[in-house]
């Protein structure tokens, strides 16, 4: 060993020490049982000598009693299939940033053919595999086959497609992906150029661009395509149609199909094949429409059926309800790396030479890192509560009840930007909270990030789909007068009279902690903001013209709206019973972080529509400081609770021993990099530079 690295090696020794002591934080006396897991808290005089969680072999759980009952019911099968993720070496990722895209899709393929195998194996249930393919964290055609193609033929086919479809598509023996997309058009899905021609005359063209899984594996897609037939359009419709052979994997005459490329980031979304599609001609059955919606008659003829026609968006509706609960998974998974780590670093301190402080127990730090952390469980809650909407929507729509479609749709729309918007936003805050260290491609962070920030974009650029809610809005202020109730989450929208008026009672720095001061003040503020612009827009001869015009304060009114639900469902959420000893005070304690952070970050909107004074502004920033300390002490434990495996977070920041510093200085060395002491090219460039300069100096 040279001296440089026995030097290195003593550095890092020098630091375990200090990085062990991130089970400072987890000697407290309150005991978590999220998600129906008991966390064990230590209190072993500041340093855990636990091993990593997949070492510890099975997990303790405690009695049934003891569970969150709030929580979905599927904690044990959660837990069960992290770790037989984390287990099968065939599921490994560490490696994934230092992949060439061939190499990286062929992983993906044989991670998604074994999990296939496994879950044929093991008889896995629905529920099992879908947890398993949240811990196997590689975007995947699978994704788009079982979130995308399946629920459109679900939602969009009649029965007797469903029996003809559904049972292939079940068994793997096609694979389909989500085709809607356009080279030209994305977000105008009415503007799609594709076109279904009943009579087949038609020679046109046009690309279909982005759908996931279709560059290199599907052998099917749901294609949208606008319908033609005796000459007259029939608006967008859903097509089965076949790509590949089933034989040799070519594609079919008429058919052009690839890879669009690499996309953003190292590993990240590039383990899928986001691919183009061109159609030259192609001919597929007329029963291969889905005609749930519409029928098409032999003739030719377009028969209406009596559901709306906006059930042809559905899939979409229910892919964004699963990307809120996505969102705080996430999130969660971020802010459990900064935050171990945030307790595991110390920096600057006492003047005496004792220890440093923890970075963990500065107020900037804290005021950075726990409205975070409260948003993880605000995002948790309101996307409980989504899939709760979800299902009653699909319940009622079965019943052929379509009135709760809207606000279904709006609030499917409007959670969905909020919360990917916010944890794109908290991912790369956290990469900056965790300092240098948080760049590294090791703490996890970076890859995090970039297959993370397409959320904002695929299943509905988040403005666009916040200007659909801001429609929702205006259309339920414009009824407001005319005795049309409001219900659901615009329900508050009936008191508006009183709302426009009200003043906010806070005095005291306390009195934030009232939920119906709190509540009412998002109330008040997203009511006067929503009135504000249905007057603004009320000045326009043309309603149209004036949505435009109005736009961005539309969208500002929407935000409100939208954190106004996810304010009042976390309140909501802590009126329920739940056990455990202090985890109902934790909660309360994010959940006002979570409100008043907000208000803290939206001032402007309080302020101006006189929802609140400034005075009383400055008092909700008092509490937070207190607050924020309240959480200090149990900031380890709540963030223990999400239940992450060492291999699900991919961090070395973020390992759940906190022995950080060696395993930076370990992962190092494995970079390719580091395969030789003199690194390739010097010949060829170092050396010769290096020689001119000595020719020149001896000149
Ligand atoms: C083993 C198990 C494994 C399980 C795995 C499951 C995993 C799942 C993970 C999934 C992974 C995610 C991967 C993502 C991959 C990405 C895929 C995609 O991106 S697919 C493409 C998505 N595209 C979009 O989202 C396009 C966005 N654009 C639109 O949605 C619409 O065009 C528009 C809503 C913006 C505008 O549509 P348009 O018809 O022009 O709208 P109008 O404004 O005129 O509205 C008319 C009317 O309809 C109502 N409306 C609109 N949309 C909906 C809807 N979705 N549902 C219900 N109603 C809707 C709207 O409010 C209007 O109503 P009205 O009463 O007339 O005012
Ligand atoms: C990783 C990834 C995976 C994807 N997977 C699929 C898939 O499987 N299947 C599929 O069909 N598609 C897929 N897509 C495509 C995706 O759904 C679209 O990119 C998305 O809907 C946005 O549409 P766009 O690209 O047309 O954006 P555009 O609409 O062109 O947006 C560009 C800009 O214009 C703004 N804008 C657009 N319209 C308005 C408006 N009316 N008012 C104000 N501003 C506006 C937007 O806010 C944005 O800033 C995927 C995309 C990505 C990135």
């Amino acid at each position: 060993m040279s001296s440089a690295q026995g030097f290195l090696n003593d550095w890092v020794e020098s630091r375990v020490g200090l990085g062990s002591n991130i089970s400072n934080s987890r000697n407290t006396s309150v005991s978590y049982n999220i998600k129906g897991c008991w966390i064990p808290l230590t209190d072993n005089g500041g340093r855990r000598s636990l091993g990593s969680r997949e070492e510890q072999g099975s997990v303790r759980c405690r009695r049934d009693e003891d569970r969150l009952g709030w929580f979905p019911p599927h904690f044990d099968v959660s837990d069960r299939m992290a770790r037989l993720v984390a287990s099968d070496p065939v599921f490994r990722k560490d490696n994934r940033a230092m992949l060439s895209r061939k190499e990286l899709f062929k992983n993906t393929l044989r991670k998604a053919a074994h999990a296939w195998k496994r879950i044929i194996e093991l008889r896995l249930s629905e529920e099992e595999a879908s947890e398993m393919r949240f811990y196997v964290d590689e975007p995947a055609f699978t994704d788009l086959h079982w979130g995308m193609f399946v629920p459109a033929i679900k939602g969009q086919g009649t029965e007797e497609q469903q029996q003809k479809w559904l049972p292939l598509a079940y068994k793997m023996q096609i694979i389909g992906c989500y085709a809607q997309t356009e080279l030209g058009h994305g977000s105008n899905v009415q503007g799609l150029e594709t076109t279904a021609t009943f009579d087949p005359e038609s020679d046109e063209f046009s690309f279909i661009w982005w759908p996931g899984g279709l560059g290199k594996v599907s052998t099917h897609a749901v294609v949208y395509a606008r319908l033609i037939t005796e000459g007259q359009e029939h608006g967008v419709h859903g097509f089965i149609v076949q790509l590949r052979s089933l034989d040799d994997h070519m594609p079919l005459p008429g058919i052009t199909v690839g890879d669009i490329g690499m996309k953003f980031g190292t590993g990240a979304y590039n383990t899928m094949d986001n691919g183009v599609l061109r159609f030259d001609n192609v001919r597929i059955p007329r029963n291969q429409m889905l005609m749930r919606v519409m029928r098409v008659t032999r003739e030719g003829k377009c028969v209406q059926s009596n559901v709306p026609r906006q059930l042809i968006y559905g899939t979409m509706v229910y892919v964004r309800q699963t990307i809120v609960s996505d969102a705080s998974s996430a999130l969660s998974r971020a802010v459990c790396i900064a935050t171990r780590y945030s307790a595991v670093r110390r920096q600057f301190g006492p003047q005496d030479g004792g220890v440093e402080t923890q970075v963990i127990d500065y107020k900037t730090q804290q005021s950075r890192l726990f409205p975070l952390l409260a948003s993880a469980y605000a995002f948790r809650f309101v996307g409980e509560w989504l899939k709760w909407l979800y299902l009653d929507v699909t319940q009622r729509l079965q019943a052929n009840d379509f009135s709760t479609l809207p606000e279904a749709h709006a609030c499917t729309a409007g959670l969905k930007s909020l919360t990917t918007s916010a944890t794109a936003d908290a991912i790369e805050e956290c990469r900056k909270l965790c300092g240098g260290h948080g760049y590294l491609s090791s703490s996890g962070l970076p890859e995090l990030f970039a297959v993370y920030v397409p959320a904002c974009t695929y299943e509905g650029d988040n403005v666009v789909l916040l200007l659909q809610v801001a429609r929702f809005l205006m259309k339920t202020v414009s009824q407001l007068g005319s005795g049309k109730k409001p219900v659901g989450t615009t329900a508050y929208m009936a008191r508006a009279e009183d709302l426009l008026q009200s003043r906010c009672s806070v005095q005291k720095a306390e009195d934030w902690l009232k939920p119906s001061v709190i509540l009412e003040a998002f109330e008040a503020r997203a009511v006067r903001m929503c009135v504000a612009c249905a007057q603004s827009l009320s000045k326009f001869q043309n309603p149209e013209e004036g949505f435009l015009e109005l736009s961005a304060d539309l969208v500002e009114a929407a935000i409100a709206h939208c954190q106004l639900i996810v304010v009042s469902k976390f309140i909501e959420k802590l009126q329920q019973d739940i056990p455990g000893k202090g985890v109902k005070q934790q909660l309360q304690i994010l959940c006002y972080i979570y409100a008043l952070n907000l208000l803290h970050k939206h001032l402007g909107d309080f302020l101006s529509t006189g929802c609140i004074t400034p005075k009383q502004a400055s008092l909700a920033n008092d509490h937070l400081r207190s607050l924020y300390s309240k959480v200090r002490p149990n900031a380890i434990a709540l963030v223990d609770a999400f239940n992450y495996t060492d291999h699900f977070l991919g961090s070395v920041l973020g390992r759940y021993d906190g022995n950080v510093y060696p395993k930076l200085y370990e992962e190092a060395w494995k970079d390719p990099l580091n395969d030789s002491v003199v690194p390739d090219g010097y010949q060829e460039y170092i050396r010769p530079m290096l020689k001119q300069q000595l020719r020149n100096a001896r000149l």
